[in-house]
């Protein structure tokens, strides 16, 4: 074995010892998220405790508050000289939980990940003498994954400038380097109409829950002529308020998926489906499109083939069944960050075979039991930034692959 190869093998090493070692405090951090769901933007608890967290451990340069309320930045650097150019790696916690079922996705999880990859890495990166370039290790804390996209706001305000990679991995009920990620376009619909004595005189009422009631059967019969990839879903979010009142308003939410952002029909047949209902009942309609549109996750295999390798090296028993391989598996805000940096959005066993968004996962997200797997990922993760540190070759494989993919979806 090379010299290289040793010091690599060492480091990872370290890694997981370090990992290990912070097991108690890593695991409390994601119990207090789990124990008080916080809904997205609203995640102050959370922030709160990740920024203590990082405050606590040496080293770290803290920002609070960092673009969005509840967001934070963690930093540290390393090795080199001050001049030098840096490689800055990125690990991304997320923390916002879900309406009514709590943690049904698990982003206490998530940011148990990021925190532990992060100081994983930076305990192996501060034994090591000579590194061949000055490391920066940023941690961010980006809320409102579950509704609204805190990434995209993020990117916007320029909190993901200067990174050169960007590293997170989300629970799910199965080991995947992968799993197809669509983009997402959120809109509200709202109808007015006006309120009359529903026995009494009816015929001076404008029905918007008839409205309402026609956009979702407009919708539910544009599915038929719908690409297979195509998913759209919604539900009533105000339908009236009695039943002996002729409902003066009501609104609707959708989400629209498609496989890339590029497939804008959908939007327009979802809209004119809105319209029509308005219309067939002569009420008013407003159509919201919302702030941000989700995009695709780009892929970037170099990435991709260092995290399986890595994690199979800890045991992990990656699936190799195509119905999961190929399954949407919904949306992230991730998908944004990787048409600006190359990243890697990996999904992790917890010790369970419940679903995302139901009640099970809630549960299974806050036992002990998922702990083992989750620090299993977050060393995966670290292990693969260890990769393109030590190998510059490897980080440039992954930057070339990424300016590739951008060219092939021609958003370069
Ligand atoms: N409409 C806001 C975004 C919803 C995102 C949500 N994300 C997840 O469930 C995480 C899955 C990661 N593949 C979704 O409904 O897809």
């Amino acid at each position: 074995m090379s010299g290289e190869a040793e010091l690599l093998l060492e480091l990872k090493h370290r890694v997981g010892s370090c990992i290990d070692e912070a097991e108690s405090k890593l695991h409390s951090l994601s119990q207090d998220i789990w124990s008080c769901p916080e809904l997205a933007y609203e995640e102050r608890k959370a922030h709160d405790k990740l920024v203590k967290f990082f405050s606590q451990e040496d080293g770290w340069r803290v920002d609070s508050h960092f673009k969005l309320e509840t967001a934070f930045r963690a930093s540290w650097v390393v090795g080199g000289r001050e001049q030098e150019d840096v490689v800055n790696v990125g690990f991304l916690c997320e923390y916002d939980a879900l309406p009514t079922i709590g943690h049904a996705c698990g982003h206490n999880l998530i940011a148990e990940v990021g925190a532990a990859a992060a100081l994983g890495l930076k305990a192996a990166l501060e034994t090591t003498k000579g590194l061949p370039v000055r490391v920066q290790v940023t941690v961010l804390g980006t809320p409102a994954e579950e509704h609204g996209g805190g990434k995209i706001d993020m990117l916007r305000e320029g909190a993901f400038e200067g990174l050169d990679v960007v590293f997170m991995a989300h629970p799910s009920k199965e080991d995947a380097v992968y799993l197809p990620c669509v983009a997402e376009h959120d809109v509200t619909i709202k109808y007015q109409g006006k309120a009359s004595h529903a026995a009494s005189y009816p015929w001076e009422g404008i029905n918007a829950l008839d409205a309402a009631v026609l956009c979702y059967n407009n919708m539910s019969v544009l599915r038929q002529q719908m690409k297979p990839d195509w998913r759209v879903h919604g539900i009533i979010k105000h339908g009236g308020v009695k039943p002996n009142i002729i409902p003066a308003y009501t609104e609707l939410e959708y989400y629209l998926r498609t496989l890339s952002c590029k497939d804008l029909p959908v939007l327009k047949k979802a809209e004119r489906c809105f319209r029509s209902a308005a219309m067939a009942t002569s009420c008013e309609v407003e159509v919201e499109f919302a702030r941000n549109t989700f995009d695709n996750i780009l892929r970037n295999t170099t990435l991709e083939e260092l995290y399986q390798r890595n994690g199979k090296a800890l045991g992990m028993d990656f699936t190799i069944d195509e119905d999961v391989l190929k399954n949407e598996s919904g949306s992230t805000d991730f998908g944004n960050v990787t048409f600006v940096i190359p990243g890697i959005h990996p999904y992790f066993y917890i010790g369970s075979k419940a679903l995302n968004h139901t009640e099970e996962y809630t549960v299974a997200a806050g036992d002990a039991r998922a702990q083992f797997f989750t620090l299993r990922s977050a060393k995966a993760l670290a292990m693969t930034a260890l990769d393109l540190l030590l190998c510059p070759e490897l980080l440039q494989r992954v930057k070339q692959e990424f300016t590739e993919a951008k060219r092939k979806e021609n958003r370069i």
